[in-house]
């Protein structure tokens, strides 16, 4: 092994599917030959400094309770660090910790680290959530995808099921479709200003719809839509050209408008017709991602609100697509789309 290689061994482990993994299922990964160890990979979580038999030194440690275990899964590109957090109802990692691991240059790379933990309130699962910047949201959509597929790997489930997952969000319920897809049942969306939250000023009932936000000596006209977590929608002005967004300038500024007293996610959309939805985000927490379930959630009810499209749309993302409906019968939100695993490692912390 070259000494750079073993350097990276030193903090962080990344298995090639042959290596014995201290998780009771099958993790199934669709990527051959993924070895992505990172040079200085969470230089400050490791024990001791790169030296010689590193490697060596660090497969001792493997199983120790220092080491933490994950499986890296991704929706539409939207990717997350699993952590099987089943025996205890206190993350493993810290929120300092994981903005660490969701480096892309110095950790593991991630939008955000999950933790599948015990059930409380009658739900079979309790799922919690640290962004890459280590704030805690109460919700996340394709995240709840990949929780689903990582449940199904642990318990060693077959064809398909459903469960029920404790969220900040309230009782999120995810059903594994035969073809590997996730269907969740994502609950009513909150349209309230006060409870999104927003200061924006209701323009229909307590609902904020097209309402006028002035960001960047421009006014963009907003739906805000919470599923759980805030949510900013805008159609923009005159046929909005998404790609041309200069996000990582604009999204910010959104975020944290004073508007938002708990911060917002936003996205901009594109209609292409009325049943297909095109749109990028800027996510609380975690900047650009390629994709956001939540977001495609919030999308659909705030295109409905505004009269631009139908219940049921097919919502397209950097990332992906992702089938999204609001009912009417129950007001429930449903979003259907895919989870995987990437890759599987330890780190020792
Ligand atoms: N990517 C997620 C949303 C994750 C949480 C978000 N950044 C927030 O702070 O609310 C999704 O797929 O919904």
């Amino acid at each position: 092994m070259s000494s750079a290689a073993a350097t990276a061994f030193a903090g962080v482990s990344v298995a090639t599917p042959n290596l014995t993994t201290p998780f009771r299922g099958r993790v199934r990964l669709p990527l051959r030959g993924v070895s992505a160890a990172p040079r200085r990979a969470v230089a400050s979580m490791a024990v001791s400094a790169p030296r010689s038999g590193a490697a060596a030194s660090f497969l001792e440690r493997r199983e120790s309770e220092r080491a933490l275990h994950f499986v890296k899964y991704q929706g539409l590109g939207n990717d997350f660090i699993m952590v099987d957090n089943r025996d205890s109802s206190v993350p493993k990692v810290t929120p300092e910790e994981a903005a660490k691991l969701c480096d892309r240059n110095f950790g593991i790379g991630a939008d955000g680290v999950i933790f599948v933990m015990p059930g409380v309130n009658d739900a079979d699962y309790t799922m919690r959530i640290f962004n890459s910047d280590g704030s805690e949201p109460e919700m996340c959509g394709n995240g709840v995808r990949c929780f689903a597929r990582f449940i199904g790997e642990l318990e060693n489930l077959q064809g398909t099921h459903s469960f029920t997952i404790h969220t900040g969000a309230g009782k999120i319920i995810p059903e594994i479709q035969s073809d590997g897809q996730v269907k969740v049942d994502m609950g009513e969306p909150i349209l309230s200003g006060a409870d999104i939250p927003t200061k924006l000023v209701a323009t229909k009932n307590k609902a904020v719809i097209q309402a006028e936000l002035a960001v960047e000596g421009l006014t963009w006209h907003v739906t805000c839509v919470s599923m759980g977590n805030p949510h900013c929608v805008t159609f923009g002005a005159n046929e909005l050209k998404i790609d041309d967004l200069k996000l990582s300038e604009i999204g910010p500024k959104f975020e944290h408008h004073e508007m938002f007293p708990a911060r917002t996610n936003t996205e901009f959309v594109q209609v292409l017709s009325r049943s297909h939805l095109k749109m990028r985000v800027w996510e609380r927490g975690a900047g650009a991602t390629l994709a956001c379930g939540t977001g495609a959630c919030a999308v659909v009810v705030a295109a409905v609100l505004e009269g631009r499209a139908e219940r049921k749309c097919v919502v397209d993302l950097p990332g992906g697509p992702l089938e999204i409906e609001w009912r009417e019968d129950d007001n429930h939100v449903y979003m259907t789309g895919p989870a995987e695993a990437v890759f599987y490692g330890s780190v020792v912390h």
